[in-house]
């Protein structure tokens, strides 16, 4: 057969948890210009119109169905490049979600298009003049009824499949018009300015003619003239001129100047409008950058040993283990340089919260304008120009939380992840459930990219591979300039509690440490890990505790809105004085949350100026950015948090850092309790004493015996992975296995409970018993009225076959779900949970 005539096919990705890709059809018209990465309309299901993406194009027509045509090819250029679309099928392999998924969570929202196209008659169109089918007429009525008809609706009012066929060809007779169709959100950003039209270029005389002319005839538009030369610079350099005034900045920075002055020049021909697209990012002036920081000695060795390890040992991966304050930001800072001017991409890894802060603000000095920032809290349009940027080459560095990783590089050669401990690089909700740090790893791999891992406390599995030689590996044990890592006292709050010496939640020796750094106008952070008021409210008539309707647990005070709220489904409820079952008004709130120890330092510490950083205080877009510059300009002596407060953050004045109970880090019910403790407790502590050696880490315990407390205070990494690599051995937890959790859903218990008991026998048959785990009820056991069970899939390292059990349980899962009783389950799969 001639090639030419032979049908093109496209797969296509369809955002939407369906588990395969779907076959199209590329009409002729489309054959050209159509390639995969392209977003493409299509219709799919029942009278809808779909955003997708091609994925492949093939010539082999679907086996089960007839391929339905592509309606349209959205793009010129693909949206997504090879490299993007490899990655995201491996994210859906690996995870265990659908591509669609991936498709979802990667492309800023202002990418995906809104399919509600507007239809409208050609204005002035004859109608009756052309001859119509009868199904055409009926269509035109229904759109000439209305000014303009969105696709959706006209399709729901019409239901014919051919709908859209049908209007293509009303459009290609010139009947009507179909705008905004399928029209990305993206708006870019736009500037009106002005510049001296061509005849007086060049030409100083007639300039001057025309100056002196204006300024007996039009006084107004003189001075507004004679304002764009000096703003623009043209005497000294005619070029200048090419790139013009912001219209509004030429009066709206100078009184006398009018708009209308403008616009009558604009009239003459004198000036001459125009319009740019800009950035919503400001510009930084380049010739105001700062040159990387010199390292010193210390840093200047790492930053060789990383070399080393990367182009000497070829490791694709490296661990640069760093105390807290040693200064590896300054060690990336000078990678990344040496990345640029190579000419490649640069992307660099940070944790959600630490990005809205100073480290952006440093970068910002050094690289200016060539960095991109991508973080959740930019708006859409933001988002987006940032993907282009990248596309475009306008950003070859990218510093952004683990969303960052789905951008549309095609060159990099080095990925930071700083903070590679960090949780929340880990997606919990919705799928893909991925984690940053190992999606980063892959993107490493596909473009042949090195990986720079950076914590002060790496993650137990990262320092696994780093001591089997699997990662290259760097440690940098003092602190930059004269800093010394802090003191840290370990304060009984046992013993103070039976003598009866507790000042509210303070030990003696926390109150006095306190007071002293107050005296000495220093500043003091007070760590402690639960938001509101206090975790739960308890009637001591009849025991009543309040419990969120949706879920099983109880339900945190928040004293300062006066609420009751849960924080598994964010429901709320007023606080009422008295219980709500007994009427008794011994409510007592039992716990310590944030709310309570700020209420608590304003009775001890009436003078000093206390503010409270959690997710409660931080909820606009800037009120994050604001507690920090407050803080940094010592307007607040006491911060009292969450553990936003351990992220990076990089303040001179602050001399101690308090750590209000650590017992419920250190006793949390997870195989991770420790290293977490021991991770959230160091990081809290390096935050004390970063510009000298007068810092002091007080953390408050019941257990001051506690071995992880031991760690952090001597400092002993090693010793805390050496115990933990015991247990996690011994066990069976991960590094040495693989972990794959199942949470079974329904809004049944009796299901939920029958289900995930059927799920594992079947499991078991083939995987053996000692690999399955539970199921388990877990310690809340039902959120947002579904309620929950929980199993563990344990699978070694070596010697099984990873992707062959991953699949065997999709279809153990698949097999559940298709039976009656279980049609309404859900399963939810976490590979590597975290
Ligand atoms: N070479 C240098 N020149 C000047 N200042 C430096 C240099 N290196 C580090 N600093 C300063 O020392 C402080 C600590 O550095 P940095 O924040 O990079 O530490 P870090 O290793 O990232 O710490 P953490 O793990 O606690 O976040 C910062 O104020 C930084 O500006
Ligand atoms: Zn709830």
């Amino acid at each position: 057969m001639n090639k030419h005539t032979q049908h093109l096919y496209a797969d296509v990705i369809i955002p939407l948890p369906l588990p395969q890709l779907y076959t199209y059809q590329v009409p002729e018209e489309h054959a050209r210009n159509v390639q995969a990465g392209c977003r493409v309309v299509v219709s799919f299901g029942k009278q809808k119109t779909i955003t997708a993406i091609v994925q492949r194009l093939h010539h082999q027509a679907p086996e089960h169905y007839r391929a339905k045509p592509i309606l349209e090819v959205l793009d010129d250029t693909p949206t997504l490049n090879d490299l993007q679309l490899s990655l995201f099928a491996w994210m859906a392999d690996y995870y265990m979600c659908t591509p669609g998924e991936v498709i979802q969570a990667a492309l800023p929202s202002a990418l995906k298009i809104n399919t509600q196209s507007f239809i409208s008659l050609v204005p002035g169109i004859d109608i009756e003049a052309h001859t119509l089918s009868e199904e055409e007429r009926r269509i035109v009525a229904l759109i000439q009824k209305h000014e303009a008809l969105q696709y959706e609706e006209l399709s729901r009012k019409v239901r014919n499949s051919r709908l859209y066929g049908l209007l293509k060809q009303l459009q290609d007779r010139g009947l009507i018009d179909i705008f905004e169709k399928t029209k990305e959100r993206y708006t870019p950003k736009r500037q009106r300015k002005v510049r001296l039209a061509a005849q007086w270029l060049h030409d100083k005389n007639a300039l001057n003619e025309l100056l002196s002319s204006l300024e007996k005839q039009a006084p107004q538009q003189w001075y507004a003239l004679l304002k764009y030369i000096e703003a623009s610079g043209i005497l000294r350099d005619w070029t200048r001129n090419e790139s013009g005034v912001e219209k509004k900045s030429l009066y709206a920075t100078d009184a006398r100047i009018k708009e209308a002055a403008i616009q009558a020049l604009i009239k003459k021909g004198i000036f001459e409008e125009f319009e740019v697209e800009v950035s919503r990012f400001a510009a930084v002036d380049a010739d105001k950058l700062l040159p990387p920081p010199t390292l010193s000695p210390a840093q200047e060795k790492a930053l060789q040993q990383i070399v080393k390890a990367f182009f000497e040992e070829k490791k694709d991966i490296a661990l640069l283990h760093g105390v807290t304050g040693s200064g590896k930001t300054e060690i990336y800072i000078h990678l990344i340089q040496q990345a640029l001017e190579s000419g490649s991409q640069v992307l660099y890894l940070l944790p959600e919260i630490a990005l809205t802060t100073q480290i952006v603000q440093r970068l910002r000095k050094i690289f200016g304008d060539k960095m991109g920032v991508y973080h959740s809290r930019f708006s859409d349009n933001e988002r987006a120009e940032v993907w282009r940027g990248v596309q475009s080459g306008r950003f070859s560095f990218v510093v952004g939380v683990r969303s960052a990783v789905f951008l549309p590089f095609d060159n990099l050669s080095l990925i930071i992840v700083d903070e590679e401990h960090e949780a929340s690089y880990k997606q919990h909700e919705p799928a893909p459930r991925y984690h940053a740090r190992d999606v980063a790893m892959m993107l490493g791999k596909l473009h042949y990219a090195k990986v720079l891992l950076g914590s002060a406390t790496p993650a137990l599995e990262t320092y696994y591979h780093a001591q089997q030689g699997r990662y290259g590996y760097i440690a940098l044990q003092e602190r930059y300039g004269n800093a010394q890592l802090p003191q840290v006292h370990i304060s009984d709050l046992r013993t103070a509690q039976k003598k009866n010496r507790l000042q509210y939640s303070f030990t003696p020796e926390l109150y006095e440490a306190i007071r002293k750094r107050l005296e000495a106008q220093e500043q003091v952070i007070l760590f402690q890990n639960r938001r509101g008021y206090s975790p739960y409210l308890y009637c001591e008539d009849c025991g009543w505790i309040p419990k969120c309707r949706f879920c099983n647990v109880s339900l945190t005070y928040h004293m300062h809105e006066r609420a009751l709220r849960c924080h598994y489904c964010g429901h709320h409820q007023g606080a009422k004085g008295t219980c709500q079952a007994c009427g008794s008004t011994r409510v007592r709130n039992v716990g310590i949350g944030t709310e309570k120890i700020e209420d608590e330092l304003k009775l001890l510490f009436p003078e000093a100026r206390v503010a409270r950083m959690d997710l409660d205080t931080t909820r606009g877009k800037e009120a994050y950015q604001k507690l920090i510059d407050r803080f940094e300009a010592h307007d607040i002596d006491i911060l009292v948090g969450t553990q936003m407060l351990t992220k990076g953050l990089d303040f001179e004045k602050v001399t101690l850092v308090g750590v209000i109970d650590a017992d419920q880090l250190l006793y949390f019910p997870d195989f991770r309790a420790h290293e977490r403790a021991y991770q959230l407790l160091t990081q809290v502590s390096g935050r004390a004493g970063r510009k000298d050696s007068k810092g002091e880490v007080i953390i408050q315990s019941r257990h001051p015996e506690h071995p992880v407390l031991l760690d952090v205070q001597q400092q002993t990494y090693e010793q805390l992975v050496t115990r933990e690599l015991q247990e996690r051995q011994k066990y069976n937890y991960p590094p040495f296995v693989r972990l794959i959790g199942l949470q079974v859903k329904h809004s049944k218990e009796e299901v939920a409970h029958a289900a995930a008991h059927d799920l594992v026998e079947q499991l078991q048959k083939q995987l053996g018993k000692a690999r399955i785990l539970g199921p388990d009820i877990p310690l809340v056991d039902r959120v947002k009225n579904y309620y929950l069970r929980n199993i563990l899939v344990k699978i070694e390292r070596q010697g099984i076959h990873l992707g062959s059990v991953k699949k065997y349980i999709a279809h153990c899962i698949q097999q559940l779900t298709l039976q009656k009783d279980y049609r309404r389950l859900l399963v939810v799969v976490d590979v590597d949970p975290a």
